[in-house]
């Protein structure tokens, strides 16, 4: 048990996915794994385990922003020695051609801060996926003929940014889409010496403005949860 996570150390698996939203981690854990039970409740943010085709995994939520993610990270990397890390969250789309429910598979994530910055300081790590996830979910996507674009993303501080100046440079730099954790989430992996890749799926655009409602977000992006747990075993 942790501060943050009141699981026993064999109730939570190798292999996490880590989505944002708890209730998404309900949702996919009742519709992809097999006799899926709930093995934390602290602070609502919920976490399952189960099987998948099998193997044994933990979908574990990690909150809103990467002060949050970093908890729960660190907790099942240092007191839980998993191993495969991968986020599937929701995104903001930021190129004319990523379109609402494309998936992005986050090869980079930039960032203006992370909690990682005061160990790092001067030095600007660039925190990338591991290649072999990455690889094996491209390969997951184009088999199951999922619109996926691999690249760069940003992971922000803030979801009502006020810098339109900004998003117009990172869209000119090529970043595919925005949200609030995976940059962390690759620096701790990095440090640990552990696997984690981040899959998304749009659900907003902040070039066209649409936008999807929250029950779609919280249950409807199963493609992602599928193009991960296939990568996490390839
Ligand atoms: O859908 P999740 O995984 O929570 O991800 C995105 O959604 C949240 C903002 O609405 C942030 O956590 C952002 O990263
Ligand atoms: O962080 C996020 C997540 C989804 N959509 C956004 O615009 N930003």
């Amino acid at each position: 048990m942790t501060i943050h996570i009141d699981a026993e150390k064999g109730d939570i698996a190798p292999t996490v996915l880590m989505p944002g939203d708890p209730y998404r981690a309900k949702w996919a854990a009742e519709t992809y794994l097999e006799n899926p039970r709930c093995i934390n409740q602290v602070r609502g943010m919920l976490g399952f385990t189960g099987t998948w085709h099998g193997h044994d995994v933990t979908i574990q939520g990690s909150g809103m922003g990467m002060p949050s993610l970093s908890i729960y990270a660190n907790e099942l990397i240092s007191d839980y020695d998993v191993q495969t890390l991968v986020r599937v969250g929701s995104c903001g789309g930021m190129q004319e051609n990523v379109g609402i429910r494309d998936v992005i598979l986050a090869m980079s994530a930039s960032s203006i801060a992370t909690p990682s910055g005061s160990i790092f300081r001067e030095f600007n790590f660039a925190p990338c996926a591991d290649f072999a996830l990455l690889v094996a979910a491209e390969k997951a996507a184009r088999e199951k003929g999922v619109t996926t674009h691999v690249g760069s993303i940003y992971s922000s501080d803030t979801f009502y940014d006020e810098r339109p100046d900004l998003n117009e440079q990172m869209t000119r730099h090529g970043i595919l889409g925005v949200e609030m954790e995976a940059a962390e989430l690759y620096n701790l992996a990095a440090r640990h010496g552990r696997r984690a890749l981040a899959v998304l799926t749009v659900s907003d655009h902040l070039i066209t403005h649409e936008a999807l409602p929250a029950e779609d977000r919280e249950r409807s992006f199963g493609d992602m949860i599928e193009i991960a747990l296939q990568a996490a075993f390839a």
